[in-house]
C-alpha cells in the first residue's frame, strides 16, 4: 500500500486513497506519530463519491476527526490530480461542506466554505478575541507582534472554547499568524483555516484589503483573498515522498 507525504505552507500530511470508507482514527494516530510513524500534522484519506470528484476524511495527529483543513485541502487536491482522481479544477466533499480547488503545478488554490462569526466579544488574558468558523473553529486575537505566543494561555483557551487558537499582527500590509492547533495540541508551523480566520477578522476591521499575503510560523506565505462570501487560500504544495506500507490498509 503506497502512502504519500505532503507539506503545505508548514503543515504536513500523510495522504492515500482507497475504495472503502471506514474509520481510520487509530491508523491516523499511528501514521502521524513523529517518532514511531511517518510523522505528520494530519492524515487525509480520499474515497470515491458519486457526485463530487471525491470525498475526504481528515484526521488530526491525535487521531481526532476534523471537518476541514485549509492546507490539507490544497495538498489533497494536488494528490488527487497527480493520481488521476480529478482534473485540475475539482470539487470535493469534506466534513465542512464542498471545497473547490484549482491545481496549477505546485501552486494550489482552495476556496473555503463561507466563514461564520460565532462570537466577537470574547475577553480573555487581556485580549479581545473573535470566534470564527472557517470550516473548523478558530479563536482569533489581533496583537501588535507575534514575536511571543503564550502556549499555556493558548492551551487553556483551546480547551475552554474547543477551538484552534490564533494570534495575528499586521506589519507592512502583511499578516503574520501563529496558531496553536487543536488535535496536534501544540503550535504548528502553519494552519490554513486559522490564517483565513485571521485574515477575515483583519479585513472586517478594515486593517486589510480584499487580498493579503499571510505568513505563518514556517515563513511559507499564502495569498488570502475574499471571493464573494468565501475566502481563498493560494500557495505552494510539496509532495515530499511516497512510502510503501508493509501491511495492507483494509
Ligand atoms: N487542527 C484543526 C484541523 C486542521 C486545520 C489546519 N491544519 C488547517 O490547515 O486548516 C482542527 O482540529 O480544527
Amino acid at each position: 500500500m503506497t502512502i504519500a507525504k505532503y507539506s503545505a505552507n508548514g503543515n504536513d500530511f500523510v495522504i492515500f486513497h482507497t475504495f472503502v470508507k471506514k474509520e481510520q482514527n487509530t491508523l491516523a494516530k499511528e501514521l502521524c506519530h513523529r517518532q514511531n510513524g511517518v510523522g505528520a500534522d494530519g492524515l487525509i484519506v480520499l474515497v470515491p463519491h458519486e457526485k463530487y470528484d471525491f470525498e475526504w476524511q481528515f484526521y488530526n495527529a491525535d487521531g481526532s476527526d476534523a471537518a476541514m483543513c485549509g492546507n490539507g485541502s490544497r495538498a489533497a487536491a494536488h494528490y488527487a490530480y497527480k493520481h488521476g482522481l480529478a482534473s485540475k479544477s475539482m470539487r470535493f466533499l469534506t466534513g465542512a461542506g464542498v471545497i473547490e480547488a484549482e491545481v496549477d503545478g505546485d501552486i494550489v488554490t482552495s476556496e473555503l466554505t463561507p466563514p461564520k462569526i460565532i462570537n466577537q466579544d470574547i475577553e480573555e488574558f487581556g485580549k479581545k478575541w473573535w470566534l470564527i468558523d472557517t470550516g473548523v473553529p478558530h479563536l482569533v486575537g489581533l496583537v501588535d507582534t507575534v514575536d511571543t505566543f503564550d502556549l499555556q494561555e493558548a492551551r487553556e483557551l483551546r480547551y475552554k472554547f474547543n477551538a484552534n487558537i490564533n494570534i495575528a499582527a499586521v506589519k507592512d500590509n502583511t499578516l503574520y499568524v501563529r496558531t496553536y492547533e487543536r488535535g496536534v495540541e501544540d503550535e504548528t508551523l502553519a494552519c490554513g483555516t486559522g490564517m483565513a480566520a485571521c485574515f477575515y477578522r483583519t479585513n472586517l476591521e478594515e486593517k486589510a484589503g480584499e487580498s493579503m499575503v499571510v505568513i505563518p510560523t514556517s515563513g511559507e506565505k499564502l495569498e488570502l483573498a475574499k471571493k464573494g462570501n468565501t475566502l481563498t487560500l493560494k500557495g505552494e504544495v510539496r509532495h515530499t515522498f511516497d512510502a510503501i506500507m508493509e501491511r495492507e490498509i483494509d
